[in-house]
This record gives structure tokens, C-alpha cells and sequence, in this order.
């Protein structure tokens, strides 16, 4: 028999209760099965006891025919055999609601299917108010979120990366500094920054013109790339045609031989203009040694006031004073922050 919105009222009068709850599940079951979102019935258990369309068809990229028996397998042996992302966190959410010490419980999590690609979804658990069955049931869905968390990604990259040359921008370079000084304070370990500024670049850009100038920057930030690939490194366009690096544990003559071989890669690009000069970079080094950075810690542990918002900036604004000097000193060369400037980190009285 086909059913209507209208038509329910309609028949209701004259219908035997039977029938009635007949038509009502068959009309609820319709509208779960239509439903996008997986949902599933768990008991206290946590054994399925219903599962909706969308659940079976998600089931196939586990490999699973649509006509599979869920009911009575326990959903949280589902979740121990899957090692998703969050796995412990999502049974002890789980597991809290079902012993009543939590009200609900959402996690959004990347499941991994042997036949699909990485999925986002976010589960939320919540006990039902019903009285259909003996013990209390609980209301599961799982919804594919992996579009949002795509267009998350993407709006975090656009925000955290310089468009011209894909190196991380001042924003990220801010970030990854702040956590690098805590690092290197926590583990008294060495770090290192680089400020590299291209030499006479005006003149470049006057020359051979700003798209040209560009793929200059372009280049540059290729070679910048190359010297920062292990964790705790990142390379970042400050601004204009000036580069900011930060090495993780490298010591100071560790950065000397990565800045000299950058300046020397640089010069093999062989990029020339007006006339005979060729494409050079100037570069200034700061860095905080392992004595420095026990120091640093002590001085921490003595005075928990210390703003160390003010402190990560310090190996920046260094290597730029190494890099004035630089540029002063004749361009296409290293400098190190003068070592009669030692490193101070400030001390409140
Ligand atoms: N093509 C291009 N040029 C840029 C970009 N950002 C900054 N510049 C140019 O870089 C030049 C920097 O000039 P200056 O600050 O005078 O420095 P310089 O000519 O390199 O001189 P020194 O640093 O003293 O060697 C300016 O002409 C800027 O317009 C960019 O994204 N693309």
C-alpha cells in the first residue's frame, strides 16, 4: 500500500493498533534508510541492534556485503579491530556513555577502509529514550565529514604558506619558532636561524623586470627547501626578497657550512643582469647553544615571570643584525652574530 503524509491521519481512525505500528516502522525505517548519516542501535553491550541503509553501504568498503549480520556483534570489537586515528579515545568515549558517566560523546576521527580512500567522520553516541526494550539503547551515527576536513586543510595551508614560492609564511614561521625555543630549552638542545636576503634585487627586478624577478625568488626558495628537510626545520619567506630559516639542534658551525653552501648553490644558478652582475644572497646566523639554552632553562626555573613570547624572537632579530653586517661587510657573504653580543636573554628584577 503506498503511504502519504495526508494519507496516515486519514487511515488512522480505522486502523487495528497492529497495523498502525506496521505502517510507523515501516514509514521510520523508510526515513532512516533515506537518511545520509550511518546510523546504528547499540544496546549497554554495545551489540547492534538495528543498522540503517547507509551503514550497510559503507559496510562494502570493509569488504562486507550489503546483506551482512550486524546484529549482535559488539560495535566496540568493530572499533578495536580498526586501529583508526584516536582509537583509545573513541572507546573510552564510547565506553562512558554506555555506563551512564557521560551523556553523549562526538569524536571526529580518520577511518581507515581497505577499499576507500582515508575517511573523515564523526561519530556521536547518545543513549536513547525509549522504552521498546528491556535494557537502554543507544543512538550511533557516523557522518562523512572528509570534504570539510579537505577544505579545512585548505584554507589552513592558504593561511600558513606564501603563494609565490609554496616556503611557509610569516604566520607559520612565528609558530614553528615558538615551539623550536621551547624545544630547545626543554631538551637544552642547540638551534640555529638563518636570515638570507638576495643581494641588490631592486636592481634585478629593474632589470629583467618583476615576473622575472619572481622565478628568481622562486629559485631561490627551491635551494632554501633543499637545506630544510629534517623535523625541526622549516623555510620561510619573511618578506619581499628576504628568507627566514630555522634549524632545529644545529649548532652555529652546523649553520655556517648549510649557510655557505646555500650562497654557494645560489651563485651556480648563474643568474645574471645589468650586464655581468650575478644573483648572490647575503646571510646572517643567530644561535642558542646547549649551554645557552641550560642557562636559558635555569633563569626559567628562577623566575617563572620571564615572557617567553619575548624570548623566541631573539634569534630572529639577531640574525638580522647578522645580516646588516653582512650586507655592510660587501654582500655575498656570512656572518654570525657578533660574539661580544652573546646571547642575553632578559632577566626581569
Ligand atoms: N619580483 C619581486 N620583487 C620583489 C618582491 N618582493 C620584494 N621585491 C623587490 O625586492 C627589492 C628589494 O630592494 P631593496 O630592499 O632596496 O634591497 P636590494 O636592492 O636587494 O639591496 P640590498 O638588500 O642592499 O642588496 C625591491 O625592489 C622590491 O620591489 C616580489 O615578490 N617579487
Amino acid at each position: 500500500m503506498g503511504l502519504s503524509w495526508q494519507a496516515v491521519p486519514v487511515v488512522n481512525l480505522e486502523l487495528s493498533t497492529g497495523y498502525f505500528v506496521d505502517i510507523a516502522e515501516q514509514l521510520l525505517s523508510g526515513i532512516l534508510d533515506t537518511l545520509p548519516l550511518q546510523v546504528a542501535v547499540i544496546d549497554q553491550a554495545s551489540n547492534i541492534v538495528y543498522v540503517n541503509q547507509a551503514w550497510r553501504t559503507f559496510g562494502l568498503f570493509y569488504g562486507l556485503e550489503l546483506d551482512t549480520d550486524w546484529f549482535g556483534i559488539a560495535y566496540l570489537d568493530i572499533c578495536r579491530a580498526n586501529e583508526d586515528t584516536n582509537q583509545p579515545q573513541l572507546l573510552h568515549g564510547i565506553q562512558k556513555v554506555l555506563n551512564g558517566k557521560a551523556g553523549q560523546f562526538s569524536i571526529d576521527y580518520l577511518c581507515h577502509t581497505p577499499t576507500k580512500q582515508p575517511t573523515w567522520l564523526t561519530l556521536h553516541v547518545q543513549p536513547m529514550s525509549t522504552n521498546l526494550a528491556d535494557s537502554q539503547l543507544f543512538l550511533l551515527s557516523l557522518t562523512n565529514i572528509t570534504h570539510h576536513k579537505q577544505v579545512e586543510d585548505r584554507i589552513s595551508a592558504l593561511t600558513l604558506t606564501d603563494p609565490l614560492t609554496g616556503l611557509a609564511n610569516r604566520r607559520q614561521l612565528e609558530q614553528i619558532m615558538r615551539d623550536e625555543w621551547s624545544r630547545a630549552i626543554r631538551h637544552q638542545s642547540s638551534l640555529s636561524v638563518m636570515m638570507i636576503d638576495a643581494d641588490h634585487f631592486k636592481q634585478l627586478n629593474d632589470n629583467m623586470g618583476h615576473a622575472a624577478g619572481d622565478e628568481c625568488l622562486k629559485k631561490l626558495a627551491g635551494i632554501l627547501k633543499h637545506y630544510t628537510n629534517r623535523p625541526g626545520d622549516l623555510a620561510a619567506r619573511y618578506g619581499g626578497e628576504e628568507f627566514v630559516l630555522i634549524l632545529g639542534q644545529t649548532t652555529q658551525q652546523e649553520a655556517i657550512k648549510i649557510a655557505e653552501r646555500i650562497r654557494q648553490k645560489v651563485m651556480e644558478l648563474d643568474i645574471r643582469f645589468a650586464g655581468h652582475r650575478l644573483m648572490t644572497v647575503s646571510i646572517g646566523i643567530a644561535s642558542l647553544s646547549t649551554q645557552q639554552s641550560h642557562t636559558t632553562k635555569e633563569q626559567h626555573a628562577r623566575n617563572q615571570s620571564l615572557n617567553f613570547s619575548e624570548d623566541e624572537h631573539l634569534l630572529i632579530e639577531q640574525a638580522d643584525k647578522a645580516l646588516y653586517v653582512a650586507k655592510k661587510q660587501g654582500r655575498n657573504r656570512v656572518e654570525v652574530y657578533d660574539k661580544h653580543h652573546r646571547l642575553t636573554v632578559p632577566l626581569t628584577a
